[in-house]
């Protein structure tokens, strides 16, 4: 899939992209994998519309960075921004993963989402 966002502030909210873990109930197509493949030339933090990847705390099994100490401490998830820059490449559990896309004040922002699938459907 190709998404575009407009620009004017456009967002998607805080999400995950398969909400019934392994699919098994059939809801949001068994997805187990995301892959975000940006498509923006000469794109800067400055542009906005970060791919903003919420840390499971599963993630931090072995010890949490102190960055994600001090942040949960704060009441806050740890979060890592991707900036959605041309041949940048995001892959993250579908099925773990909270993410969301920061607003985009100006241009228009172009994504290729592809989702890897195990059983569900
Ligand atoms: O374009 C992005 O960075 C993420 C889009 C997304 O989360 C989705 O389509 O489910
Ligand atoms: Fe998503």
């Amino acid at each position: 899939m190709v998404a575009v966002y407009p620009g004017g502030g456009s967002f998607h909210r805080v999400h995950i992209d398969n909400a019934d873990g392994d699919g098994r109930a059939g809801r949001d197509f068994g997805r187990v994998l995301t892959f975000i493949y940006f498509l923006n030339a000469g794109w800067t933090e400055e542009d906005g519309g970060a791919l903003r990847l919420h840390i499971p705390r599963a993630c931090e099994e072995g010890g949490p960075s102190s960055d994600a100490a001090a942040a949960r401490a704060a009441g806050r998830s740890p979060a890592v921004d991707v900036i959605p820059r041309l041949d940048t490449l995001a892959v993250f559990r579908a099925d773990r993963v909270m993410h969301e896309v920061r607003p985009c004040p100006g241009r228009h922002r172009y994504a290729a989402s592809v989702w890897v699938t195990c059983g569900g459907g």
